[in-house]
């Protein structure tokens, strides 16, 4: 009878390939080192043996066949293996990398302003920016770029809901999970960044997190398929009867903590939410039974705690044996308050060992790929949500009670919350065999804070190194993993191009040891890297409170988890384990400690409760859990492994320094040239300016040159003549007229006071000037002498200087200046000279002023000798007076002189402008 379902097998297995050959043709064309490739891939990424896996989750009871024993195959399930198989063995390797998700947590201080974040910009839906924002501004636009842009598998922006953050991160998961697949998600970030939040969820309504929301979906997807709960799992995948009476259970029975008014009652700060539920249901295979079972357990300060050692279990015939010394009350949970200083209250718990799992718990009978497990941790039944939700509260009171005890605000321990699922075809039930394990495990990370920036000391000092301890392993492990799948793919590449066949051998040699067992959370975690199991990691960041050294610490450690592939993850039945057996135990080391617990606040009495707590190490040879103490184990080799492990910490750890001191030797020749580029810029933008300021004023003063000898003047009334063409020409004939009148004018005038007195004299020329030009011609009084006033005429007509001073005194200079100036430029370097030559300047128009008042004495005489023309012509008027007539020439004359005049000025009045600007300044 057991023969011959064996043989269906193996026909079906046959039949599976010859499908496959005629089917897949294209991909059975593949080298044979590719094939080859994919099976080492899937079995020695890293140097701890892989389980024997590559089995696609089933679907059926029949889609996984070769999982089961020969007895319980139906011949009805060959033509689904046919099918099925081929896809399995050619999806061996289903390896696929670490998905990070990021998360922003919100601005609780509600502060609006952006620029509280300046160092993290989310750039899509899969990257964000982190710019330093200590790098001084200048090294921004330099070519060394203090920013980075990291990747993820998602980002989720503060604003994401709980809701919606579960269904992208944890529901495929759950999902798997519930069809027969491993997996495992961590959160992990610096305090305060919200990994508490995202894994268990805040206080307010809608804000339950992702375990309590995946409880909520896995019992609604198997509702009305609950197995009886005649095996129980025990280690990491094993099954075993459940004891008797201790099933079926009452499912509406609970789990207690205390039947004493207790601590518990006081520190209920707990975020669980029973209150709220996601509705989520998933479509499941409605011929399997399903039975959940859920285990607590916290890793803190290199210890290993079960926070559900004290729930009574309503399941147990007999309560668990109260742990520790007989001293006032037993367990943790069940603490009356407060107690005398004298008589403290004694907590203990134990610690328990990691051990590995026996061979029998793997499929492939290998003792080293059936991976490790928390041995004595409790695995307890949960028949509802709010049942699973009420013994996560407590193990979660658990640790709050022993997180406050440490005297910590936030989680310094590691804590792991498992689902496991026992799954079974209703036909089957009876066949532990045939039982599929799968299991959950969400893990929220103690704070990554460097103790640098903590300042602890003490406790604190210890708490905080081994947490950054475990944390470094993770990532080590994460390291060493990545490099040595990159070997295997140079190994295989290189294979594949040579044509050879490849030696596993030669390419396992390659790879480095995983340093899982340097801590406590990675020898836990370690079976979801090296065998079997989807990873998740979710980067909680808060980018308000928290520094960018920190943060981007926690970037860094996603990009590497992001490169390292795990294995895809398969539910295999496990053989039933041999009886159990208790063995002696060793003497378990204890560290004690003593902790006054005070409670009360605002309105609240005042409650202190002195406790004492102490801490058992883990037995070194227990073996409450079947045969995994009967493997043996050469110490030799353990030690020469030890070894082994302890250089490779050492290189590591030298590579470490010197790759850190690289790094800071450049940073340091960096900043060092930085500086010195600054200087050098600032040096040449002063250069720079004293050019630019030179220059000006070297323009400055060729400019004054060119307007001193007029040349500017000149060609902007060229222009302005021959655009304004005509127009002009007809001022030039009213600028005539206007002289012609003020001459005559001035000639009426004198006439009129030497009709009064000859002693009088002419209004200065500067008078005249503030006269109104169109004052009218005054009928002149006759001349007493009119020989003598056109001797005089013609005198002053021939003297030009006197002439020039009739003018104002923005007449041009006489042409000799013109020329002077032209020769030789006043030069104008310093304020003195800018003001000495003004000043001159001014003098010398005063002089040619003066001139001009003495000019009007012989003006005097002008007017009363009119020649002959004019004599005529005021004979012609009617001989009321005399009419002065300009000689021919003589107003062209007057007008050009006043134009020149104007132009002189102009250099002037800017020199003068200068000079006050610049005693101002002074
Ligand atoms: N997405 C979020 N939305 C609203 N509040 C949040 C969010 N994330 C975190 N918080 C709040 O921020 C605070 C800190 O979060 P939490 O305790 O989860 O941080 P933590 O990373 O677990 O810290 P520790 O490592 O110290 O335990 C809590 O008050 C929490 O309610």
């Amino acid at each position: 009878m057991a023969t011959k379902p064996r043989a269906a097998t193996r026909s079906s297995s046959r039949n599976k390939l010859q499908a496959d050959s005629t089917s897949s043709v294209p991909r059975l064309t593949r080298s044979t080192a590719a094939s080859t490739s994919k099976d080492i891939a899937s079995k020695v990424a890293t140097a701890v043996p892989a389980k024997a896996t590559g089995r696609k989750p089933f679907v059926s009871r029949d889609n996984s066949p070769e999982l089961k024993q020969p007895l319980q195959r139906a011949t009805k399930s060959k033509v689904m293996v046919a099918q099925q198989k081929p896809a399995v063995d050619e999806d061996s390797d289903d390896r696929e990398p670490v998905k990070a998700y990021l998360r922003v947590r919100p601005d609780l201080n509600n502060d609006e302003d952006a620029s509280s974040t300046p160092y993290l910009e989310l750039m899509s839906r899969t990257s964000v920016r982190m710019v330093d924002p200590s790098a001084p501004s200048s090294s921004r636009l330099s070519s060394i770029n203090p920013s980075s842009v990291y990747t993820f598998t998602h980002v989720f922006p503060p604003e994401t809901t709980q809701p919606d953050f579960f269904a992208r991160t944890t529901l495929p998961l759950v999902k798997g999970v519930l069809e027969g697949e491993n997996a495992l998600l961590f959160a992990y970030g610096v305090t305060n960044s919200g990994k508490t939040y995202t894994i268990q969820g805040g206080g307010e309504e809608g804000s339950a997190g992702i375990l309590p929301r995946s409880l909520d979906v896995i019992f609604n997807s198997i509702e009305g398929l609950h197995g009886d709960g005649r095996y129980q799992p025990v280690r990491l995948q094993g099954i075993e009867l459940a004891d008797e009476g201790t099933y079926p259970l009452d499912p509406s029975s609970r789990y207690r903590a205390s039947s004493v008014p207790a601590l518990a009652d006081i520190l209920q700060n707990l975020s669980i939410s029973q209150a709220e539920m996601d509705t989520t249901t998933l479509k499941l295979d409605r011929n399997h039974e399903y039975t959940i079972w859920i285990s607590y357990a916290e890793v803190y300060n290199e210890k290993v705690y079960d926070l559900l050692a004290s729930v009574d279990d309503p399941s147990a015939t007999q309560l668990p044996p109260p742990s520790g010394i007989p001293r006032p009350t037993s367990s943790y949970l069940n603490l009356p308050v407060p107690t005398s200083q004298s008589n403290p209250l004694l907590l203990t718990r134990k610690a328990l060992a990691v051990k590995p799992c026996p061979a029998s718990d793997s499929d492939s009978g290998d003792h080293s790929s059936a991976g490790r497990y928390v041995a004595g941790l409790r695995q307890l039944r949960v028949h509802s949500a709010s049942q699973a939700k009420e013994l996560l509260r407590l193990g979660q009171l658990h640790r709050t009670v022993f997180g406050t005890l440490a005297n910590s605000q936030s989680s310094r321990s590691h804590a792991f919350v498992t689902i496991k699922i026992l799954r079974v075809h209703r036909g089957e039930r009876n066949d532990p065999t045939s039982i599929q394990t799968s299991r959950l495990t969400l893990v929220d990370l103690a704070g990554s804070e460097r103790t640098k920036h903590t300042q602890t000391t003490g406790d604190r000092l210890r708490e905080a190194g081994n947490i950054n301890n475990s944390l470094m392993v993770l990532g080590q492990c994460m390291e060493t993993m990545r490099n040595n799948q990159r070997v295997l793919a140079r190994s295989l590449a290189g294979g594949v191009n040579a044509g050879s066949r490849l030696d596993t051998r030669d390419v396992k040699r390659g790879l480095a040891v995983v340093p899982f067992r340097h801590s406590k959370l990675t020898e836990i975690l370690m079976d979801y890297f090296v065998g079997e199991g989807r990873v998740a990691m979710i980067l909680n960041i808060n980018p308000y409170d928290t520094g960018y050294d920190e943060n981007s610490h926690v970037m860094k450690f996603a990009a590497l988890a992001r490169e390292v592939a795990t294995t895809a993850p398969t539910a295999i039945p496990r053989p039933l384990p041999k009886a159990t057996s208790s063995k002696a135990k060793g003497p378990a080391a204890s560290h004690t400690r003593k902790v006054t617990l005070s409670i009360g606040g605002s309105g609240k009495k005042l409650n202190e409760t002195h406790l004492e707590v102490l801490e058992e190490d883990e037995e070194m040879n227990e073996g409450d859990d079947g045969d995994d103490g009967d493997e043996p184990i050469n110490p030799l080799v353990n030690a020469l492994f030890d070894e082994i492990e302890m250089l490779r910490m050492q290189l590591f750890e030298a590579e470490i320094k010197a790759a850190v001191i690289e790094a800071e030797t450049r940073e340091e020749v960096m900043q060092e040239m930085e500086a010195r580029m600054r200087n050098m810029e600032k040096m040449y933008t002063r250069r720079l300016m004293a050019e630019v300021q030179q220059h000006e004023m070297k323009m400055d003063e060729k400019l004054d040159m060119l307007q001193h000898s007029g040349l500017l003047g000149k060609r902007a009334q060229r222009q302005a003549f021959e655009s304004e063409s005509e127009g002009e020409q007809l001022e030039d004939i009213d600028e005539e007229d206007e002289v012609n009148q003020s001459l005559r004018s001035e000639y009426t005038e004198v006439h009129e006071n030497d009709s009064h007195s000859d002693l009088s004299r002419s209004p200065s020329p500067l008078a005249g000037k503030t006269k109104p030009k169109t004052s009218s011609i005054k009928p002149l009084a006759r001349p007493q002498s009119a020989e003598h006033d056109h001797s005089m005429i013609e005198k002053e007509s021939s003297d030009e200087e006197v002439d020039d001073g009739i003018e104002d005194w923005n007449s041009p200079p006489p042409t000799e200046k013109k020329s002077k100036i032209l020769k030789s430029p006043p030069p104008l370097l310093f304020e003195s000279d800018v003001e000495d030559s003004s000043e001159d300047k001014v003098e010398d128009l005063e002089d040619e002023l003066n001139g001009l008042t003495l000019s009007a004495d012989i003006r005097d005489s002008i007017a009363v000798v009119p020649n002959k023309p004019a004599r005529q012509k005021a004979v012609a008027s009617g001989g009321s007076g005399v009419e002065y007539v300009p000689k021919p020439g003589e107003v062209e004359e007057v007008v050009k002189k006043k134009r020149q005049l104007k132009k002189t000025s102009v250099p002037v009045e800017a020199s003068l402008r200068r000079s006050t600007r610049a005693s101002k300044a002074g």
